[in-house]
Formats: C-alpha cells, structure tokens, sequence
C-alpha cells in the first residue's frame, strides 16, 4: 500500500516541497495547478495538498500516514498522533503581545485575549491564575490590540516585524514553535519501515538546508 503525505498548502508546504523534489521525491507535484492530490509512482507515496489547519485531522484518522505540521497546531489540537521528528523549518516563537509601553496587568478582572490558538491561550492563561476571554480570530491578530477587539494576543513571531509595523511589542513569550513530522499510531505500526525511510530523506534534506543558511 502507497504511504499516504499530508502537506500543508503555504509556507511549510513549499519548503517541504522543494525538499522532497531535490530528493527526487513527489516530482509530479505541481503547486501552480489547482489539483490537490499526486501520486508518485516511483516512489509509491500519495501526496495530498491540504489547509495548514486541516494537516492533524487528516493524519489522525488515518487519511494520511504522515504529515507536516506546526508545532502550534500539534499543541492546538491536542491530537492521538506520533511526533516523530522536528524540523529545522516554520521556526518561530508563540508569545503574548499588546501595544507597546501598555502592558496590562489583571488580576480579578478578565483579560481579553484574541488568537487563532485559543486552546494553547486558555491552557497558559489558567496555569498562570489568569482569567482570560478567548476572542478567536482567523489571521491579521494583530489589528485587535490596536482596534480594541482584545487585550491581549497570542500569536506567532518570527522576525517581529509584524508586530513592529503595527505598534506592538511582546509582553511574554510562551513556546518555542518549528514544523513537525507527525504520524497516525496505526500506520507507524504496520507502515513502519516506509515511514522512517521517508523521514530519513527530509532529515538529509532539512539538515543540509540548515547548514546552507
Ligand atoms: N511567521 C512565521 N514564521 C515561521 N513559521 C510560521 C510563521 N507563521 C506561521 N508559521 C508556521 O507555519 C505554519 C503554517 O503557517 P501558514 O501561515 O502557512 O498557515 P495558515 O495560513 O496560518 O493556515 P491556517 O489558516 O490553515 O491555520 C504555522 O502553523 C506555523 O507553524
Ligand atoms: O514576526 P513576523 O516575521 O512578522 O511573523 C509573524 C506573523 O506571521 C504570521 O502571520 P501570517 O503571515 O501567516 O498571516 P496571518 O496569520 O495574519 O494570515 C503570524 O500570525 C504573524 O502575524
């Protein structure tokens, strides 16, 4: 039976891409078409196009053996998956931001927080004994400090330059975030050795990048 790869339309997904194809791997994988799906032959692996977020959904119910996913969504979704190997790609931190030089502190009264991790919030939040409200929001997090939608944000940042041209400034950081090779229990089961030679290849890959940069 062919292994089955979850890639995440976006950022990770073209890096990863362009791995697998300097591997001689997922050659007739066209990122410029609409398709969605390719199979290499060659290979015997399926690759399947998928939003970001749906990544975990699909490896978890076994649609998909492996996948590619930020350690964010992996925390996110809390998911009955095998972490198997973290990349050296989608490095970036989680951290609690706001306006800059207004750094608010609420002890009894609730903190409005909006984000798109809104379980990754509360568990951090409610360790801390702080009351928050989650606002959940989809993208462009950083416009609900500035328009009065939240306190608060947690979100990803990479270079801060976001947060910058936005007039805002990190308050606390919370993880350390980078991309994920995840895999669905019951594949690496019966799929064991298919999988770590496939994992094989992206480590060569993601390490030889790592030192180039
Ligand atoms: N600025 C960044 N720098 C490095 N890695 C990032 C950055 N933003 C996101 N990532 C990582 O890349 C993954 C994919 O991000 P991307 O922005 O491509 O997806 P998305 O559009 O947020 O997807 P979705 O809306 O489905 O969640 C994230 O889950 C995270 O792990
Ligand atoms: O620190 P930086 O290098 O500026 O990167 C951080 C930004 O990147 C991500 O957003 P993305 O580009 O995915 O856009 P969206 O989530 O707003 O759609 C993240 O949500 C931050 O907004």
């Amino acid at each position: 039976m062919s292994l089955t790869v979850a890639i995440p339309k976006g950022r990770l997904g073209n890096q990863t891409i362009d791995m697998f194809k300097s591997a001689g791997i997922g050659e007739t994988i066209d990122e410029d078409s609409r398709k969605l799906i390719f199979e290499d032959k060659k290979n015997d692996i399926v690759f399947m196009l998928l939003k970001n977020s749906d990544v975990i959904t699909y490896v978890e119910n076994g649609v998909a053996d492996i996948g590619i996913s930020g350690k964010d969504m992996v925390m996110e979704k809390n998911a009955d998956i095998y972490e198997l190997y973290k990349m050296n790609i989608g490095r970036c931190k989680m951290s609690v931001a706001g306006i800059k030089g207004k750094r608010i502190f609420k002890d009894d009264t609730i903190l409005n927080v909006a984000t798109k991790f809104p379980e990754i919030a509360k568990k951090y939040f409610s360790v801390k004994g702080q009351k928050i409200k989650i606002i959940k929001l989809n993208g462009s997090i950083e416009l609900a400090p500035i328009l009065g939608l939240s306190d608060v944000i947690v979100d990803l940042v990479e270079t801060g330059n976001t947060l910058k041209a936005n007039g805002l400034e990190i308050f606390d950081d919370m993880y350390d975030i980078n991309a994920m090779i995840i895999s669905n229990k019951i594949s690496y089961k019966f799929k064991r050795e298919k999988i770590k030679e496939t994992i094989e290849i992206i480590r060569a890959e993601d390490e030889k990048n790592d030192k180039n940069n």
